[in-house]
C-alpha cells in the first residue's frame, strides 16, 4: 500500500538521520525563526533575487503577516463544497453556536471573542468535529475564514480536564504561528481554566523523564516529535485529536512533512485527524491524505478577484527617475487618497520612499529585511490613515488586503522568476472582489520595450484594454479621477 511504502521512506530516513547523530532535526528546527520572522539575508547590491527559498521563507512569514493584521473574519460569498466520508448520513451544519451543545465556559469564551455565529466553513466544520464518534476532517478555505478559530473549539470541547496528560496535539509549522494559535486557545479558554496548554517549541527545555500534564500541546513538528519518541513527554496513545494546520506551509519546510508523518504513525487509531490548509495544490492534497485517514473533506473556494470595475492605464518612461515624475504630476493633478506603489527591488522601493517623502508625502515603506511584526505595524499604520502613501516591494504585499486604496501603482510590472508577466499578482495587486465591488484606479509604469511586452502580454491575458495616459497632460490626467 502506498501508505506502507511512504512509511518506510520515512523509516529509513529516520535511521539515516540518527547516524547523523540526530543533530539534523534540531538544527531545522532552529533554523526557521529568523526565516519566519521575515528577517531575510542581507541582499547583494540590494537587489532582490527571488529564489525558491525566498518564497518558502515567505510562505511562512505570509500567514503570520496575515493573522497579525487580520482583526476579522474575511466573508466569502461562496458556498462551502462538502464531501462526506459516509455519504448516507445526513449533512448537519449550524447556523448558531448554541445549537453546538458546547460546554458553558466554551460558549462564554466564544461569545467573549466577539463571534456571533459560526463563519461559512466552521457552520459545516464544527459540527463535524464535535460528532461522536470522532470523525475525520480535511479542510481548505483561505486565511482568514475561521479555520483555526473551529479546530480550537474542537480541541477544547474534546478534553477532559479532569486527566492530566495531554490530549489534543496541534502541529504548526513555525515557533511564532504555533504563539499564534496558542493565544487563540488561551482567549477561547478563558473560562475552562482547568484545560491547561503547553508549547512544545525550541527552547522550551524539559527535565529529562518528567510527564506532561497539560491537556492540550501545541508545537512544531520537530520538537512534538521529539517529545513523543525520543524524550518521552508526551504519550502519544492518549492523544484523542491530532491537528495539523497550515499543511500547505508545512510541507513547503523541509523535513516537517516527514516529522507530522512519524507523529501521527504514533497515535492511535481512533484519534481524530484533523488538516487544515488554505491553499490545496496536489502535492498539499497527498500529504493531507496520508496525515488523515477515511477523511471528511470541505472546501470553501476564494471570492475571484475582477478587474471590471478597475479603470487601467500605463505610462510611458525611459527611467526610473522619469517614472518618480510621471507620478508627482499624476499627484499634482488628482486627489488620491491613499495609494499602494509596487516595486520589484528592495533597493528601488527605498529610493521611492525617500524620493516620495523629500516631495513631502507621508509615505510607508514595507521591505523584505523587516521583521514580520514591524510589517504588520506598517500595514496597520497605513490602514489607519496615518501615511498617505504605501511602498512595497511585491513578495512583501503579497495577499495583504487593504480594502480603502484606490489607487494602485505599479512602478515595476509584476515579473515571475523567469522574467514572464505575473498574472495572478497583476490580478491580486490591483483587482477586487464582488464585496468591495468599488471602483480603483491602477497606473502601470513602462520604461522599456521589454516591459512594454509585458504589459502587452498582460492585457491580452485579461483581454481587458489599458489605455496610456500621457502625465505631461494635466487636463488628461484630471479626467481619469471621474
Ligand atoms: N465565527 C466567527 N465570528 C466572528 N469572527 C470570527 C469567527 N471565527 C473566527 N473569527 C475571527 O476571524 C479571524 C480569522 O479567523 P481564523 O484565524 O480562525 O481564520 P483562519 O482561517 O484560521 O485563518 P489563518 O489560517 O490565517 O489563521 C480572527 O480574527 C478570528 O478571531
Amino acid at each position: 500500500m502506498a501508505t506502507d511504502s511512504w512509511a518506510l521512506a520515512v523509516d529509513e530516513q529516520e535511521a539515516a538521520a540518527e547516524s547523523l547523530g540526530g543533530l539534523r532535526i534540531k538544527e531545522k528546527e532552529e533554523k526557521p525563526k529568523a526565516e519566519a520572522n521575515g528577517t531575510a539575508k542581507p541582499e547583494e547590491d540590494g537587489e532582490k533575487q527571488t529564489t525558491d527559498e525566498d518564497d518558502k521563507d515567505d510562505k511562512a512569514a505570509q500567514s503570520l503577516l496575515n493573522k497579525l493584521i487580520r482583526s476579522n473574519l474575511v466573508n466569502t460569498t461562496n458556498q462551502v463544497e462538502v464531501l462526506q466520508r459516509d455519504p448516507n448520513s445526513p449533512l448537519y451544519s449550524v447556523k448558531s453556536f448554541e445549537e453546538l451543545r458546547l460546554k458553558p465556559q466554551l460558549l462564554k469564551g466564544v461569545y467573549s471573542m466577539g463571534f456571533n455565529r459560526p463563519s461559512k466553513i466552521q457552520e459545516n466544520a464544527l459540527p463535524m468535529m464535535l460528532a461522536e464518534p470522532p470523525q475525520n476532517l480535511i479542510a481548505q478555505s483561505q486565511s482568514g475564514t475561521g479555520k483555526t478559530a473551529a479546530f480550537v473549539l474542537a480541541m477544547l470541547s474534546h478534553v477532559d480536564p479532569a486527566h492530566k496528560w495531554p490530549q489534543c496535539l496541534c502541529v504548526s509549522p513555525t515557533y511564532e504561528l504555533a504563539l499564534q494559535t496558542g493565544k487563540v486557545i488561551e482567549q477561547m479558554g478563558n473560562f475552562y481554566p482547568e484545560v491547561k496548554l503547553a508549547y512544545a517549541i525550541r527552547g522550551n527545555k524539559l527535565e529529562r523523564g518528567m510527564k506532561i500534564q497539560e491537556q492540550i500541546v501545541i508545537g512544531t513538528p520537530g520538537t512534538v516529535l521529539d517529545w513523543c519518541a525520543k524524550l518521552k513527554f508526551i504519550d502519544p496513545k492518549k492523544i484523542k485529536v491530532f491537528v495539523l494546520d497550515e499543511a500547505d506551509v508545512m510541507i513547503a519546510t523541509q523535513g516537517h512533512q516527514d516529522q507530522s508523518i512519524r507523529i501521527q504513525r504514533m497515535l492511535p487509531k481512533e484519534c481524530q485527524m484533523l488538516l487544515f490548509s488554505a491553499t490545496f495544490e496536489d502535492s498539499v492534497w497527498r500529504f493531507a491524505q496520508r496525515i488523515v485517514p477515511d477523511p471528511n473533506i470541505i472546501k470553501l473556494k476564494r471570492e475571484e478577484e475582477t478587474l471590471d470595475t478597475i479603470k487601467q492605464y500605463y505610462v510611458l518612461c525611459n527611467c526610473k527617475e522619469e517614472k518618480f515624475a510621471a507620478l508627482c504630476n499624476i499627484y499634482g493633478a488628482i486627489t488620491i487618497a491613499q495609494a499602494m506603489i509596487f516595486c520589484h527591488t528592495r533597493k528601488t522601493a527605498g529610493w521611492l520612499a525617500g524620493e516620495l517623502s523629500r516631495e513631502g508625502h507621508q509615505v510607508a515603506l514595507l521591505s523584505g529585511e523587516m521583521m514580520v511584526e514591524q510589517r504588520a505595524a506598517v500595514i496597520d499604520r497605513f490602514r489607519d490613515g496615518k501615511e498617505k502613501v504605501l511602498v512595497t516591494t511585491n513578495v512583501c504585499a503579497r495577499g495583504i488586503d487593504v480594502e480603502q486604496v484606490s489607487v494602485v501603482i505599479n512602478f515595476d510590472l509584476p515579473v515571475d522568476k523567469d522574467g514572464n508577466p505575473d498574472n495572478e499578482t497583476y490580478l491580486h495587486r490591483i483587482g477586487r472582489t464582488g464585496r468591495f465591488g468599488k471602483r480603483g484606479l491602477a497606473i502601470n509604469m513602462v520604461d522599456s520595450k521589454h516591459s512594454m511586452n509585458i504589459l502587452n502580454r498582460i492585457q491580452d491575458h485579461f483581454n481587458k484594454k489599458i489605455e496610456r495616459l500621457d502625465t505631461d497632460d494635466l487636463d488628461e490626467i484630471e479626467k481619469i479621477a471621474n
